[in-house]
């Protein structure tokens, strides 16, 4: 969506934005001047208010193809804003990594964080306390040793997927979909989410979707120009604010809604064990609590997850149904086609790894990752970089830089399956950079990696996921396309699910019991 504004000349507000604008600007062009002086990283010719071709749509194939031209690292100025993309591994690791002391926090994210009311999403907090206070409550419940705690849920919503897929298998993208929320709605709130129109799934996914809309920097205008944000919503022009009140209530809701079912379960005696409840009752007990400290839970229990690794499984599978069969092949002679995975299978199943490792690199989630920004100036290779710029990671890019990925656009699994030959060689290292970097980087791996790999285990034990068949007769090999939004899925595509046997359809019946 490109940016969208235009100036409310004739309002009595004009004055009072254009002093907001004045002191907006005049320190950043100060900065601009000094900062010529000193070499910036290369980028695209800049004017005194800077660069106003930036792409609007699949940021990550322009800066990808700006690297060319470029180099590793791009420099782009936007209307006092500077703004750096990180398009290399190598680049990434000593920014992200080795320097994440300067690196680790988040830019104003005016749309998103102040107008849509994102502030309790502790992703889009800024690095300091009250980041910590969410980051290490989270890390409490959700670290690599606590997985196994979540088996029992992850076994139970996975296999209602089984069966929704065997009832409605057009749907499958709903259900995929459904499994991720179910299991988080279940660990967060205690909450069991039905099939279809579930209340707070439909709270999250029409929050999620305003955040996907406006969620890569400088989508809006006003990500540029802060001072906007003190614009009317009447304003002619201003559609901004009154789309982002209407995002605002969703985004409310979807906190405030499933916190306070918990609460009253809680009141009335009829509590379920979950991360709020557990928390909440800690509080209750600590007389020394911090006041505040409710609505950090409240935060922390507002993980939401709508990411789309399952459904860039089902097209890879139908473009490369090669990779299917093999994998089939690899659960049939562990399993025999006499029950389905479990977790103790998995070190036995090592191509399913290779699977959702390569469904991780082959179109990341988080293409463009989150923005970070720099808290004090730097040099990298010669450039100076300025406090206060963004800094957006190329995710896409680095884990499609032909020198460590071969024929990176193939969705090829083997090249993760002999991990020391790739050591030796420098190539396919595994794509740790689709949950991010350094401090900053997914807290929630452990849980979404091996939530994944159990999904495709079980799909592919019992489904054979195939091509739908065209009025000639002929199979429909479906576009590899994905959205330009934040959170990047796949483009609607159609295909079958099909029980691979009689033995396998008794499998899906018998995960009702
Ligand atoms: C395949 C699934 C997932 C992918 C690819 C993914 C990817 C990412 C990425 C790229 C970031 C930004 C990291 C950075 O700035 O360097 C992130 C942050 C985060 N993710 Fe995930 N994520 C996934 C699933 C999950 C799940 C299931 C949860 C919760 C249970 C979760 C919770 C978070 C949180 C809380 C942050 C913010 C961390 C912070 O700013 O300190 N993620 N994720």
């Amino acid at each position: 969506m490109p940016p969208s504004f235009s100036l409310p000349l004739a309002d009595l507000s004009t004055f009072f934005l254009a002093l907001f604008a004045l002191a907006w600007f005049l320190p950043r062009a100060l900065l601009a001047t000094v900062a010529v002086k000193r070499p910036l990283p290369p980028g695209p010719p800049t004017g005194w208010f800077g660069n106003f071709n930036l792409p609007s749509s699949y940021q990550w194939l322009h800066y990808a193809k700006w690297k060319e031209l470029y180099g590793d690292i791009i420099y782009v100025y936007v209307l006092g804003n500077p703004i750096i993309v990180v398009n290399s591994a190598q680049a990434a690791e000593e920014l992200f990594e080795r320097r994440s002391r300067k690196y680790s926090s988040r830019p104003v994210r005016t749309m998103v964080v102040e107008l849509m009311g994102w502030d309790w999403l502790f992703s889009s907090m800024p690095y300091g306390k009250r980041w910590k206070q969410h980051r290490s409550l989270f890390h409490r419940h959700f670290h690599r040793l606590l997985t196994s705690d979540y088996y029992s849920v992850v076994t139970k919503e996975t296999y209602t997927t089984l069966r929704n897929l065997a009832h409605t298998p057009d749907d499958f993208a709903h259900h995929l979909r459904r499994t991720a929320a179910a299991i988080v709605m279940k660990i967060s709130y205690g909450h069991e989410v039905s099939d279809k129109g579930d209340i707070y799934v439909t709270l999250a996914d029409e929050a999620m979707q305003g955040l996907g809309m406006a969620g890569i920097f400088g989508t809006f205008l006003v990500d540029y120009l802060p001072f906007l944000k003190y614009v009317p919503a009447r304003v002619p022009g201003a559609n901004f604010k009154r789309q982002a009140s209407i995002w605002r209530k969703k985004t409310r809701a979807m906190i405030d809604q499933p916190f306070q079912a918990v609460r009253e379960r809680m009141a009335n005696g009829t509590a379920i064990p979950c991360f709020a409840q557990k928390e909440l009752e800690k509080l209750q007990q600590d007389v020394n609590s911090d006041p505040d400290y409710e609505t950090v839970i409240k935060n922390v229990a507002g993980i939401s997850y709508a990411v789309s690794t399952l459904l860039s499984f089902v097209l890879a599978m139908l473009v490369h149904p090669e990779v299917q069969t093999r994998a089939q092949q690899e659960l049939d002679d562990i399993l025999a086609m006499d029950r389905l995975p479990t977790f103790a299978d998995r070190s036995k199943l090592p191509f399913i790894d290779c699977v959702v490792w390569e469904c991780l690199r082959w179109n990341p989630v988080l293409p463009m990752g989150l923005a970070r920004l720099v808290t004090s100036d730097d040099e990298y290779n010669g450039y100076f970089i300025p406090n206060g710029t963004s800094v957006l990671p190329n995710v896409w890019a680095i884990l499609h830089d032909a020198d460590v990925y071969p024929d990176p656009l193939i969705f090829s699994p083997e090249r993760f399956s002999d991990q020391k030959k790739n050591d030796d060689l420098g190539i396919n290292k595994l794509p740790w950079p689709a949950f991010g970097f350094g401090r900053r980087m997914c807290p929630g791996r452990w849980l979404a990696y091996e939530t994944v790999w159990f999904s495709i285990a079980c799909i592919l034990s019992v489904y054979s996921i195939e091509r739908c068949i065209d009025e000639n007769g002929l199979e429909i090999v479906p576009e590899v396309a994905y959205t330009s939004s934040l959170l990047s899925r796949p483009k609607p595509f159609k295909c079958r699910f099909i029980p691979r046997s009689e033995r396998a359809d008794e499998l899906i019946k018998g995960t009702a019991s």
